[in-house]
């Protein structure tokens, strides 16, 4: 009987620095996030989230730092290894096409082709289904042009269609913003279905609800540095609003530092 093996995060990032001449958007900043995890990247406005996020997303580079894919030190020097190495972003824009039907939309830019040209609109269709029966999605058609989505119906198209490639990492950028009740409950129902399905998703969000409903540990940012991590499920409203406001210095766990 082997000792059980450490788990080894599917992204770590190490004392990562991103400036932008003489801004620091990202100063000594360190974040993971393993399989079967929700974390949540939070902090007030201009704090570094999606300075960190676009470095996970492979369209900034760092100026410094250590990024660790499954343990092994990686680049991630732009989109397409950020995609090979199974990171998908569904950033708040949503790239969606409003004239499409739901299936077009998943394979916008990547139809399945055979012999290079012919698009094979059944088998394209069959994926569709499939990812979103694997979603547990309320999408009534895949048929459907998505105009006729509600918000919330068009957020889980917009994931859905990250999972075409697999990605064991997904990152959400403010995916609620915008969003009806009714529709950030269907949103929240498919992160953490993402959950299950065993990817690591990482949520930046400025709604604390949304973040306090859905993730597993929230780290935040102020400044551009780390300035606390919590366990979503014990940590207070109060000590995480101190954190991205600057009230407290950084905390982890019931500790300041
Ligand atoms: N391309 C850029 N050029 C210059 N400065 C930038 C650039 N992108 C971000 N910054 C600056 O870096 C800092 C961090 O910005 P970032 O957008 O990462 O913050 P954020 O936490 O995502 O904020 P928000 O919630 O407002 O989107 C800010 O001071 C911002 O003005």
């Amino acid at each position: 009987m082997g000792a059980t093996a450490p788990r080894v995060p599917l992204l770590a990032m190490k004392q990562i620095t991103k400036r932008f001449n003489a801004v620091e958007a990202l100063v000594g900043v360190d974040f993971e996030v393993y399989a079967h995890e929700v974390v949540a990247l939070v902090g007030d406005n201009g704090a570094g989230k999606s300075t960190l996020a676009q470095i996970v997303s492979g369209v900034l580079t760092p100026d410094s730092g250590i990024i660790e894919l499954a343990g092994e030190p990686a680049t991630i020097p732009n989109p397409s290894a950020a995609h090979a190495a199974g990171i998908a972003t569904v950033f708040q824009d949503l790239a969606l096409c409003d004239n499409l039907d739901v299936t077009a939309n998943l394979f916008l830019g990547r139809e399945a082709t055979a012999g290079g040209s012919f698009l094979r609109d059944g088998e394209m269709e069959q994926t569709t289904k499939r990812i979103l029966r694997d979603l547990n999605s309320p999408i009534p058609s895949v048929k459907t042009q998505l105009h006729a989505l509600s918000g919330g119906q068009r957020q889980s198209v917009a994931i859905a269609r990250t999972l075409i490639g697999n990605p064991r990492i997904v990152v959400l950028d403010e995916p609620t913003a915008a969003l009806s009740v009714a529709q950030t409950a269907e949103v929240l129902t498919l992160i953490e279905r993402l959950r299950e399905l065993g990817l690591g998703v990482i949520l930046i969000s400025h709604n604390m609800v949304d973040v306090r409903a859905v993730s597993d540990r929230i780290e935040v940012l102020r400044h551009g540095r780390n300035n606390g991590s919590f366990d979503a499920t014990t940590a207070s409203y109060e000590s995480i609003l101190a954190a991205i406001t600057g009230a407290t210095s950084y905390i982890k766990g019931d500790r300041a530092y």
